[in-house]
């Protein structure tokens, strides 16, 4: 008999999106994304950070201040970080799974890339202008928004 409390797809794609984000150096916000293909394949991972080269100890990671003393003029976020990790892997008709709700950027990207379907767990600015804007471009685009919901399963890794 096989055993029965396995993971589910959706409990492991997210689980590894929020896994990837605590690799965020961001003091506010870690986010996640998973990109996987109709097959159930991971095609790429990403989180919030600062672009390659850019020392993370030298940025800023203020909310607040002068533009350039901000994190927000450097910062890449984890869905568009997937999506350039992944510029060897057809993207048409996965989805992503994504621990915060795409901001307006990352929407185009998102839609640019093929992608097609957008399974999101948080959603802590559902009405900012950059929301609400990515959910015009994803509806106009046919980009299908899922909810994660919880299962309720909580897991502890000894790393
Ligand atoms: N979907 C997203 N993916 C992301 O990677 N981010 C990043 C950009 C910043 O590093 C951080 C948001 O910072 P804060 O405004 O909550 O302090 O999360 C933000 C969003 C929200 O739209
Ligand atoms: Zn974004």
């Amino acid at each position: 008999m096989k055993r029965t409390d396995y993971i589910n797809w959706d409990e492991y794609f997210m689980g590894i999106a929020l896994l990837t984000a605590m690799r965020s150096k961001d003091p506010s916000s870690q986010v996640g994304a998973c990109i996987v293909s109709p097959e159930n394949k991971i095609l790429s991972l990403g989180y919030n950070g600062m672009p390659i080269g850019c020392d993370d100890d030298a940025m800023p990671w203020d909310r607040e201040g002068e533009p350039l003393d901000t994190k927000y003029m450097y910062v890449c976020h984890a869905e568009l970080n997937a999506i350039l990790n992944s510029a060897h892997n057809n993207l048409k008709g996965a989805r992503v799974y994504v621990t915060l709700f795409p901001c307006n950027e990352c929407a185009k990207a998102i839609i640019q890339s093929g992608i097609s379907e957008v399974v999101y767990y948080g959603d802590k600015y559902h009405d900012s202008d950059s929301s609400v804007a990515a959910r015009f471009m994803f509806k106009k685009a046919g980009v299908r928004l899922t909810p994660y919901t919880p299962s309720g399963r909580r897991t502890e890794l000894e790393l």
